[in-house]
């Protein structure tokens, strides 16, 4: 639905160049919802901006719904009157909303909808229908200045969806609102790509909304795209940033001298006792440092972080056990706690780790088989509750 190839945007101040966007491939398929995810700068605004041709990209072609914007004259202000047609077909939410103050609701949500040439009863018929698509047929006669930062960006997504696009683009829509107020609009959005088969391109900085709504995510580091593909995807590819950003588990070795490994385990792997027939296999004992139970891309997922004796060398075979399972399998480079941390939970990572579990070093499963992994993940998540 959406494709951009090799996209470059430069910009070019008095005394110097700057490249936002540095070759970047992606491609949206109809009625997904994409997330892209970068650090400040990492020129997500711009790839955004650049597929509905705010900003003219410096090269490259962006395509969208079989369509090759690019090869529409002007940009920006300046766009033709193709390109006007054309970027109808494509909403746009931005994070403040960008209401005019002056208009009421409905005059907000009308406003595309004149420029579009619909006559007054018309645009009162559909402005109506919109808003009551996005729950607010009662506030169609408020101002914006009386609604509420979610009521706002509401606004925006039935002003969005005027012109019946089938393509939403999302620059951090949800970043200026409370966290109870963010989950309804991503709600929102979700309902809309089901019901109205809408293909979202969204961007964020935040795991927690690719975690939410997300069906594929794409990573960006200085104007490059670095990792993509669905969720499912990411989640076992070994070595995914991605994948260890939107489901992180902490915990460290109890000593040097030992390796770390995060397991993932979805599909079936989820109910499979592969821990303990790791341990009888090869006769080792594991510690589990973390684990956690979470629901990603709507579909549950287990994470746990184990320490096995030895050095990696000295691993190879159970690792390679581990992956011929079927499980991802990272080797984490973490430094044991400190001597004289009492609890080793003490020491632990938990960055953005909400759901998981830290058991110490000491609370693993040393000396006795260990438990079904399913049971190991279901315990987790016990305690995470
Ligand atoms: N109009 C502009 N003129 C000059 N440089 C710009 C312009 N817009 C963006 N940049 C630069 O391009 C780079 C990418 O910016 P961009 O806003 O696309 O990143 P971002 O990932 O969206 O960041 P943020 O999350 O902070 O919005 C940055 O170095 C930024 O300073």
């Amino acid at each position: 639905m959406i494709t951009t190839t090799d996209l470059t945007k430069v910009y070019r101040t008095r005394d110097r160049e700057i490249t936002a966007l540095d070759g970047v491939n992606l491609h949206v398929r109809e009625g997904e919802v994409f997330g892209v995810v970068g650090q400040s700068g990492a020129g997500k605004s711009s790839l955004i901006r650049c597929v509905n041709l705010l900003e003219r990209p410096t090269s490259g072609t962006v395509t969208v719904d079989g369509q090759d914007l690019t090869a529409l004259a002007g940009g920006g202000n300046r766009a033709s009157t193709d390109l006007r047609r054309a970027r109808s077909r494509i909403g746009m939410v931005f994070q403040h909303f960008n209401l005019l103050s002056s208009r009421t609701v409905q005059g907000n949500v009308e406003l595309p909808l004149e420029i579009l040439g619909l006559t007054g009863r018309e645009r009162s018929r559909k402005a109506l229908e919109l808003l009551d698509l996005v729950g607010l047929a009662d506030k169609a006669r408020s101002y914006p200045a009386q609604l509420s930062g979610g009521q706002k960006q509401r606004v925006g997504i039935a002003r969005a969806l005027a012109g019946e696009p089938k393509v939403l683009l999302s620059d951090e829509a949800t970043s200026a609102l409370d966290p109870e107020t963010t989950r309804s609009v991503l709600q929102l959005l979700r309902d809309l790509n089901r019901q109205l088969g809408l293909t979202v391109l969204l961007i964020t900085h935040e795991m927690d909304v690719v975690k939410a709504v997300c069906d594929s995510a794409a990573l960006m580091k200085e104007g490059r795209v670095v990792e993509s593909g669905t969720v499912a995807e990411l989640l076992s590819t070994q070595g995914s940033e991605l994948a260890r950003e939107l489901f992180p588990v902490g915990g460290r070795p109890s000593s040097e001298g030992r390796t770390v490994v995060d397991v993932t385990f979805h599909g079936e792997t989820t109910t499979e006792p592969v821990i303990s027939q790791l341990s009888r296999t090869y006769n080792v004992d594991i510690s589990i440092l973390g684990a956690a139970m979470d629901t990603v891309g709507g579909k549950q997922v287990g994470r746990m972080r184990i320490e096995l004796p030895g050095s990696f060398e000295d691993n190879v075979v159970p690792i390679g056990y581990l992956r011929e399972q079927g499980l991802t399998v990272d080797v984490a480079d973490v430094a044991a706690a400190p001597e004289d941390a009492t609890d080793a939970t003490e020491a632990v990572d938990t960055t953005g780790a909400e759901d998981t579990v830290d058991k110490g070093a000491d609370g693993g499963t040393d000396g006795e088989a260990a438990p079904a992994a399913g049971q190991q993940t279901a315990r987790a998540e016990e305690v995470a509750k």
